[in-house]
């Protein structure tokens, strides 16, 4: 109690304090972006976990949460779950993983998300915004084949007005604190992990 070390820990402003020090990344970016896909390369190279909100959001409608129903009905209708609900499945997985660096992949994807994460005196250290056009990633989303209810046209229409609406007014507040590295994420897997691994490298020591 009250060393250096909890002081440094504390969040500002009275928001809880972020215990174990967790390095956090945000990967942002339309349905189909490739978000997943370059998370799964990050890892791998730069030592990081992958929380996807959408996985863990799915996760809990197959564990019979209490909340599966309604998280499910939210999905199929490409609405934003409430954000009470997806920060204390983030909370948790971070608090239960070894390690202290996160990639936080689809999440926040609305200002009420990202003042919920605030409250966790968690600062991202920087966001990562996968650009693609509209084309690109539906053509993505309808070939993806991983069964989700929500990769069909009637739900990626309204998946990609919310994003329009509540998800990139996020990204702009991080940009505003010049917080966002873009990167053109249309053009293929290898090129667009190319110039992820450019800023990564950049700000991480290479871990084995
Ligand atoms: N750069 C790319 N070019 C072509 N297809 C891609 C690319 N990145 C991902 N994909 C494919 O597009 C689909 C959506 O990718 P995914 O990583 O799940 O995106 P997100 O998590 O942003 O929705 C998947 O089938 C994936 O294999
Ligand atoms: N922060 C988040 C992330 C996802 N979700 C829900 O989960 C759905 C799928 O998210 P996802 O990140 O797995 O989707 P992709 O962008 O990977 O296609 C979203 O359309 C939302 O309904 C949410 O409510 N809140
Ligand atoms: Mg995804």
């Amino acid at each position: 109690m009250g060393t250096v070390v909890d002081a440094a820990n504390k969040g500002v402003n009275g928001s809880l304090p972020n215990e174990k020090k967790f390095k956090v990344v945000f990967v942002l970016g339309g349905p189909g972006s490739g978000k997943g896909t370059q998370c799964a390369n990050i890892v791998e190279h730069f030592g990081f976990t992958h929380l996807s909100a959408g996985d863990l959001l799915r996760a809990e409608i197959k564990s019979g949460s209490e909340n599966g129903t309604m998280i499910q009905n939210m999905i199929k209708e490409g609405k934003i779950v409430p954000s009470e609900v997806t920060v204390k499945l983030l909370q948790r997985a971070m608090q239960e993983s070894d390690n202290d660096k996160f990639l936080i992949d689809g999440f926040p994807r609305n200002e009420e998300n990202r003042a919920a994460f605030e409250n966790t005196g968690i600062v991202p250290e920087f966001v990562l915004f996968f650009d693609c056009s509209e084309e690109e990633m539906e053509k993505r989303l309808l070939s993806r084949n991983q069964g989700r209810d929500d990769d069909n046209i009637e739900t990626i229409k309204k998946r990609f007005n919310v994003f329009v609406e509540s998800s990139l007014p996020v990204i702009e507040y991080y940009g505003s604190k010049g917080k966002v590295q873009k990167i053109d994420a249309c053009k293929p897997v290898e090129e667009v992990f190319a110039a992820v691994k450019a800023i990564f490298t950049q700000v991480h020591e290479k871990t084995a």
